[in-house]
């Protein structure tokens, strides 16, 4: 009882929460088709029944009239053979169980005929109800004769009307089964179905996606067709936006996750692949490696050749990287010459040092572009996770580190990265930030060194040198900071403050009435190349009241023997300026007397190496006696430098030197130490 409960609720739940539609369609079709054929049948069976009761008691009546009036004339002539037909006859209908004809006149036995089973039963089936008997009086010409008995089967209607009933029912039953046999194909076909399809079309579209969609093709003209061919309509332009979109996101992913001019994969999509590269490689305990490469002096291709070619340098150069490395390798463009390099599955670190030199030696490969064939080489950076580091950003950082210092080395060749490499790089870049702020503090100083006559010992000059008194690190020579200065860019503006602060230091002492002789100033190779070195020569004379004669530069050999037009053109300016010119370090390099002769300096000074040298080295005794010969020759002063002993000095002087440099002299000094340097000096020489 309580399942039954149960699956009635479960039912009423379904009902509620919306049958499928064939099961509502069958259900409305079978309750309007059974309904009122039910309904029907029980109306029929009423009205049936109650004529069914008034027919049966008319026959009975019009039976028992019938019968008196046929049994009259019998029983008036007392005719008993004639009687019992009549009997006979009443009893062949079937309503009629027992007659029995009782003469009133004379005392002969009634005329009886009772149906086989009924003759003991007759009193006993009436006193039941199933017999009813009825009575009539047969009178002739007003005369009573006697009378008509007959007993009736009660039951006789009710046989009927269960007949009637089954019959009505199987017709009902028929009817129902017609009418659903016709009814429900043509609701499948014309409702069901339809509706299906249009389920089917719109699930489709619910489920929209780039892939291919059924098509659904309406014929009908009625409402479902209508609504069909409209959602077809929608899913043909859900289908074209789709495409479109499609399309679209394909553009859109390809700006976003590769380089528009190599096509090789952009640096968001290197981060995502190695990113899972990572992970893998985190579970199955591997290593991998990223290169950092850039190329070599690539803005010179910019430069002489054009960006076009430029742009076709670095196609060629992603499609050389794409065929030198593996397939499970990738290659991606980071940004303008710079490529990234992620390479897998890597069975030992040396494997990667030789895929470097192959990728060194694809990209050295000679390029023919539009304006003629260029060469460049590249400069590369490894590093190794898990061991340089274990996240994106720090292993790149690592790898663009070691290629920094690859191409410190030199470039064209490629740099493993170390962690010592890295602080090593963090202390350079720290430094460089405060080399920035350096001349803005006030940090920078000038120390200067005096050059005297190598005969009479008298100041001749001071050689102004530059010192970073850093605020923790304490006083810092050139060599800590100089070549720092020149990859930054700063070394242009060192170069103008020192000059200016040297002039205006000479210009005090010269008002002071201190005489320091010619100043000498250092230039590097990059501000003497710089078209600004006129301006800044004439304004810090200008500026400070210096006459052009009282400030001499020096140029160290290699810087003046590189490019020699350009330096001869730069020459010839400074000299036309009246500002004087030394050779600084004259013997290391490779001067050829033709151009010594051409660029004419004021002076040589010859580099402290051979100076040093001179009491143990025949040779380093020769070259000097040569280079002071030359500039006798040349008419140019000498003055060498490092002098440290009394030896050097005696044999330098005895050469025909004209000046002297060096520490046996006096060291570098900050303004008061040279002030109380000379004033000691000129002590000296008042008391000799
Ligand atoms: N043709 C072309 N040049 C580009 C593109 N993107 C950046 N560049 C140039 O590439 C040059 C990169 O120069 P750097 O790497 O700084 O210097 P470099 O000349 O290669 O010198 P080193 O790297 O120090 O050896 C710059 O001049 C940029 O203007 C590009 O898409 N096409």
């Amino acid at each position: 009882m309580k399942s039954i409960f149960q699956l009635l609720g479960r039912l009423r739940a379904r009902w509620r929460g919306g049958l499928p539609l064939r099961y509502t369609v069958m259900v409305a079709v079978l309750a309007a088709v059974t309904a009122p054929a039910a309904l029907l049948l029980a109306i029929e069976q009423q009205l049936s029944e109650k004529s069914q009761q008034a027919l049966l008691a008319q026959g009975e009546s019009a039976l028992m009239a019938i019968g008196s009036v046929s049994i009259a004339e019998p029983m008036w002539v007392v005719d008993r053979v004639a009687l019992d037909a009549a009997a006979q006859r009443l009893l062949e209908n079937p309503q009629v169980v027992a007659v029995r004809i009782e003469d009133g006149l004379t005392n002969a036995p009634p005329v009886e005929r009772i149906r086989d089973g009924y003759a003991r039963v007759l009193d006993a089936e009436v006193a039941a109800g199933r017999l009813n008997h009825q009575v009539r009086q047969v009178v002739r010409s007003g005369e009573n004769l006697g009378r008509l008995v007959v007993w009736f089967d009660a039951t006789y209607g009710q046989g009927l009307l269960q007949q009637r009933r089954s019959q009505m029912f199987t017709l009902v039953v028929l009817q129902v089964l017609v009418s659903l046999v016709v009814l429900t194909p043509m609701l499948v076909s014309r409702v069901l179905k339809p509706i299906e399809r249009l389920k089917a079309q719109a699930s489709a579209l619910v489920e929209h996606s780039s892939e291919e969609q059924p098509v659904f093709i309406w014929r009908r003209h009625d409402e479902l067709g209508l609504l069909g061919r409209h959602l077809g309509q929608v899913q043909d332009r859900l289908r074209e936006l789709f495409g479109q979109l499609g399309a679209k996101n394909a553009q859109l992913e390809q700006l976003a996750m590769y380089d528009h001019l190599t096509g090789l994969p952009n640096r968001s999509l290197f981060i995502d692949l190695v990113q899972r590269e990572m992970l893998q490689a985190r579970r199955n305990q591997q290593k991998f490696g990223v290169f950092f490469i850039d190329l070599d002096r690539f803005k010179a291709v910019n430069d002489s050749m054009g960006h076009a070619a430029g742009d076709q340098l670095l196609i060629e150069v992603a499609r050389r990287l794409r065929d030198t490395l593996r397939e499970v390798d990738v290659v991606c463009r980071q940004s303008g010459d710079e490529f990234l390099v992620l390479v897998r599955d890597i069975a030992h670190w040396e494997t990667l040092g030789d895929m470097a030199d192959r990728i060194l030696q694809a990209v050295e490969a000679p390029v023919v572009l539009a304006g003629g064939s260029a060469r460049v080489s590249a400069s590369m950076g490894i590093a190794l996770f898990p061991d340089d580091a274990e996240d994106f950003e720090n292993l790149v950082k690592n790898a663009d580190i070691a290629m920094y210092q690859a191409k410190s080395l030199g470039r064209a060749r490629y740099s493993f990265f170390h962690s010592e490499l890295n602080s090593r790089r963090q202390a350079h870049l720290e430094l460089e930030h405060q080399l920035g702020q350096a001349i803005t503090a006030g940090e920078l100083v000038l120390h200067y060194q005096p050059q005297v006559d190598a005969n009479t010992g008298a100041l001749v000059g001071v050689e102004a040198l530059v010192r970073w008194q850093h605020p923790q690190r304490g006083l810092l020579y050139p060599g800590h900071f100089i070549g720092l200065a020149e990859e930054s860019g700063q070394i242009a503006e060192m170069g103008v403050w020192t000059l200016h602060e040297a002039c205006r230091q000479k210009a005090e002492w010269k008002a002071r009435g201190l005489d320091v002789g010619c100043m000498s100033v250092n230039v590097s190779a990059l501000e003497f190349r710089d078209h600004r070195l006129l301006d800044s020569l004439q304004s810090a004379l200008t500026d400070n009241g210096l006459q052009p004669g009282e400030l001499e530069i020096e140029i160290t050999e290699s810087v003046l023997m590189t490019e020699t037009d350009t330096s001869q053109r730069i020459i010839e300016r400074v000299r036309a300026l009246g500002v004087g010119i030394a050779i600084d370090d004259f013997g290391t390099g490779y001067s050829s007397l033709s151009y010594l002769k051409r660029l004419r300096p004021n002076q040589l000074k010859i580099d402290r190496s051979f100076v040093s040298d001179t009491a143990t080295d025949n040779d380093s005794r020769a070259i000097v006696r040569g280079v002071v010969g030359l500039a006798n020759a040349l008419s140019l002063n000498v003055v060498a430098e490092g002098v440290e002993t009394v030896e050097q000095q005696a044999f330098l002087r005895e050469t025909g030197c004209h000046a002297l440099q060096g520490y046996y002299i006096a060291r570098p000094m900050a303004v008061e130490a040279l002030e109380a340097w000379m004033a000691d000096r000129n002590n000296k020489e008042t008391t000799a």
